[in-house]
């Protein structure tokens, strides 16, 4: 049986709804105009403290406001659930992954404090035996220390993990772990330009290329 390690925003949720809601009431306090919710997906991926960063840019605020805007994003994340929903399939495959004996985590940017509010609201918390969060270390995605932390709390097995972004390709590609990618999140880029070991569209199509992959490993 193996380990298979999830991304969160892009992968498994929509959550840019939610993120776009919160973004647009900070940039509202500030008497700025909101972002789109294409800005919102173009700066999701490397975590809260780049997205605030990105987003600050976008309404030429300064770098000096950064951790006070920060502080009010964050505040605002844990109650960001309403408008959030696993893509289609997602459950299914889940249940599926978990049926056939698979150990499942989850590695994220997202600070794991909204990670963890998300996932219980949506009731897939009971789905994942560890979860890793973009503040879990004092390092975060590109860098491979929370996914090899995930997969190491997960025990023995081949490893899989399961992403949409080039930040995630990155990751698999520096742990030295074979990346699904789903193409149908917050990509920047063209699939031919991120190293990935299988792509994927549908999540009805995961729990197959999964037993093809460990087959052939
Ligand atoms: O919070 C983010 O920027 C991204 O989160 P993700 O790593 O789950 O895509
Ligand atoms: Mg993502």
């Amino acid at each position: 049986m193996a380990r298979i390690v999830f991304d969160l925003d892009g992968t498994l949720i929509d959550s840019a709804p939610d993120i776009h809601g919160i973004a647009n009431k900070v940039l509202e306090q500030e008497r700025c105009e909101g972002i789109s919710l294409a800005q919102t997906h173009d700066f999701i991926g490397n975590g809260a403290a780049v997205f605030v960063s990105k987003m600050r840019a976008a309404r030429g605020i300064g770098d000096s406001e950064q951790a006070r805007l920060y502080t009010d994003f964050v505040a605002r994340y844990d109650d960001a659930v309403t408008l959030t929903l696993p893509y289609s399939g997602v459950l299914a495959a889940l249940d599926k992954l978990k049926a056939s004996g698979h150990r499942l985590g989850i590695c994220t940017n997202k600070p794991i404090s909204p990670c963890r509010a998300v996932l219980a609201h949506l009731k897939m918390d009971h789905y994942f035996d560890t979860m890793w969060g973009g503040d879990s270390l004092a390092v975060h995605k590109p860098d491979p220390a929370p996914l090899h932390a995930a997969f190491a709390a997960l025990g023995d097995g081949p490893q899989l993990y399961v992403g949409d972004s080039d930040v995630d390709a990155e990751t698999g590609q520096r742990a030295g772990v074979p990346f699904l990618l789903y193409t149908e999140g917050y990509r920047k880029f063209p699939v031919e330009q991120m190293p990935h070991t299988v792509a994927f569209s549908d999540f009805a199509e995961l729990p197959r290329l999964v037993h093809e992959l460990l087959v052939a490993a």
